[in-house]
């Protein structure tokens, strides 16, 4: 059995009052990779926001439902939300490292939490290349430009970054869908190597990524979580008739 690492309980989103996510309770396992799969506007972009927070930033948007790490529900007024994006990475559609150098990316973070040690911060920036696939192409030009480096190179930087401060989950929001097939390869490696240390949630429209990366699928229509099963189940024989239309292609 895997530990829980993040839960939703009765997690509803409105925008404006309309809403976009409808009592939704999910667990999602540590060490394990769910994908949340839908056709377009059913809600898993918004659904993956709340998990961190990140709604809170969008005018009209109210989130309403619990939200547990542990024995905390950080969907509390009282949770600190800069240290909670500490716990809970996020990883973008596009790629969009700062305009910085490569090392400075990565060094932020840490560096915003209190890390000031050069020593510290350097093996911070080795160790997080690494786990993301990227040092060996990157030792040499630590600190040129990241918007040098090519599309699939800055999604593993980012992946980086967000590796750097050390967090248990790890939510991406189609991570690969803006990346060539060779670069789509390495984030799906990487994403499969990286679920040995992390909770990762992720939003896919792409069917065979999520049957080649995840463990769980959860279905999402029109704001509805209609089925969350195995990914192997969900995939050979999904229970609901609108599961079994939307992966079989006739709809989405
Ligand atoms: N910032 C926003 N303000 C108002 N409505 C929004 C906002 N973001 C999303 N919505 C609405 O919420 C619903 C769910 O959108 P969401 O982007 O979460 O779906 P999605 O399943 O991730 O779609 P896609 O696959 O196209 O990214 C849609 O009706 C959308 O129009």
């Amino acid at each position: 059995m895997h530990e829980i690492g993040l839960s939703a309980k009765n997690l509803y989103v409105s925008y404006n009052d309309k809403p976009a996510v409808k009592n939704v309770s999910l667990d999602f396992a540590s060490k394990q990779v769910t994908a949340l799969i839908g056709p377009s506007g059913c809600g898993k972009s918004t659904f993956l926001r709340s998990l961190n927070r990140m709604n809170d930033t969008i005018p009209g948007a109210k989130v309403t439902g619990e939200i547990w790490i542990g024995d905390e529900n950080i969907n509390s007024p009282k949770t600190d939300v800069v240290s909670l994006r500490q716990k809970i990475g996020m990883v973008w559609q596009r790629p969009n490292p700062f305009h910085k150098s490569i090392y400075e990316n990565i060094a932020f973070g840490p560096r915003y939490h209190g890390i000031k040690n050069k020593k510290k911060l350097d093996e911070i920036v080795e160790e997080s290349l690494k786990k993301a696939a990227l040092w060996n192409e990157t030792k040499d030009r630590l600190h040129t430009s990241a918007l040098a480096l090519s599309g699939g190179q800055q999604q593993r930087l980012c992946i980086a970054r967000s590796i750097a401060v050390k967090p248990s989950i790890i939510l991406m929001d189609e991570p690969a869908s803006a990346l060539d097939p060779v670069s789509t390869a390495k984030i799906e490696e990487l994403i499969t190597e990286l679920k040995q240390e992390y909770c990762i949630i992720i939003v896919t429209h792409n069917m065979q990524q999520a049957a080649r990366i995840s463990e769980k699928t959860a279905f999402f229509l029109m704001g509805d979580l209609v089925e969350y099963d195995s990914t192997d189940k969900m995939f050979t024989d999904p229970q609901k008739k609108q599961t079994s239309d939307y992966i079989s292609g006739r709809f989405g």
